[in-house]
């Protein structure tokens, strides 16, 4: 069955960057030109193949960027059918709550993200592109640069508010999401799922496509590897303890591992996104039984 709802979200309140002065006025009002746009998220149709299952159509996104540039990669029938009859399993105890990847930058949220929000039929929202929607700014590094770094986060907490109202939504968050206390409360509403993946791996694929993008890993002089390499380590060591506190940790080399790889670099998105499920089913078969304990 094919997901093709495009969900609507209206970011409740824009956040400016004197809003301290306004919102203690209750005047909390942007400029005219930068009032929020209706946000309309769809669902991306590219790079995708669909398989059939027999009982519905199950469609993966199948694309993924390795080192060397985009590459199909095409489910398995078996791997398709393992995908649907975990995701089944988890739907039973989702009730519908929305599920939330949280990870280093380039860790594969949003890679991983579309492939369970196609088996789940999750809607599937990039809380880094609803802020440059809400901000009327094409890309977050200009963001970065037009405003600030502070003025970023209170828009992406804003964002991660107005989602945790809805459900069945699987949100890809922003890589330094996990830092502000209050966006765990909003997240806290739906399962959280961290994507540990090791820092080598992270430097490569973002060496691959560069560092535009991401304005808290910035080019400087010197070997580009090293020098992302060296920024990843920073900022995983700051936030390491934030990232434990996801619901569900999917650690790429614990993957590697049981599979019998010598690197995380050999897992495929689907490899990723089946154990996340499998982890899933275990948070919420625990946490169901845990439930009715209490009630017996
Ligand atoms: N399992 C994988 N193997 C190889 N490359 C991957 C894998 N998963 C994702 N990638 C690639 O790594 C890059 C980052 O992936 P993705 O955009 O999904 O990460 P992200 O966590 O959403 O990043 P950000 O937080 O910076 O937006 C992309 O180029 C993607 O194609
Ligand atoms: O790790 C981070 O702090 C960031 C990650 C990106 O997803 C963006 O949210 C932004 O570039 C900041």
């Amino acid at each position: 069955m094919e997901v093709s709802a495009a969900l609507s979200l209206q970011c409740s309140s824009w956040i400016g960057p004197d809003k301290v002065a306004r919102r203690s006025t209750g005047l909390a009002r942007p400029p005219r030109e930068r009032m929020p746009p209706l946000v309309r998220v769809g669902y991306p149709r590219r790079d995708e193949t669909s398989i059939r299952t027999g009982r519905a159509e199950l469609k993966i996104y199948c694309c993924y960027k390795k080192p060397s540039g985009w590459e199909n990669f095409h489910n398995s029938f078996d791997e398709a059918l393992i995908l649907q009859s975990k995701s089944e399993k988890v739907l039973l105890h989702l009730s519908g709550r929305c599920i939330y990847l949280v990870g280093m930058m380039g860790s594969g949220k949003t890679t991983v993200g579309k492939i369970l929000s196609e088996v789940l039929q999750y809607a599937f929202f990039d809380s880094d592109k609803l802020v440059e929607q809400a901000v009327g700014v094409s890309s977050v590094a200009q963001i970065f640069k037009d405003y600030s770094e502070d003025f970023f986060r209170d828009n992406e907490s804003q964002v991660l508010k107005d989602l945790s109202s809805m459900h069945r939504l699987v949100v890809a968050t922003g890589g330094g999401a996990v830092i502000r206390p209050i966006n765990w409360k909003h997240m806290r509403k739906g399962i959280t799922i961290w994507l540990d993946v090791p820092l080598d791996a992270l430097a490569r694929r973002i060496i691959a496509v560069g560092t535009a993008s991401r304005p808290l890993l910035h080019q400087e002089p010197g070997d580009p590897y090293t020098n992302v390499f060296m920024k990843l380590t920073d900022l995983s060591e700051k936030r390491g303890k934030a990232y434990a506190n996801a619901d569900v940790r999917v650690s790429l080399e614990h993957i590697a591992a049981k599979k019998g790889h010598q690197d995380a670099s050999a897992l495929t998105p689907t490899d990723i996104a089946l154990e996340a499920l499998m982890k899933m089913e275990d948070y919420v078969t625990e946490k169901a039984a845990a439930l009715s304990r209490r009630f017996v």
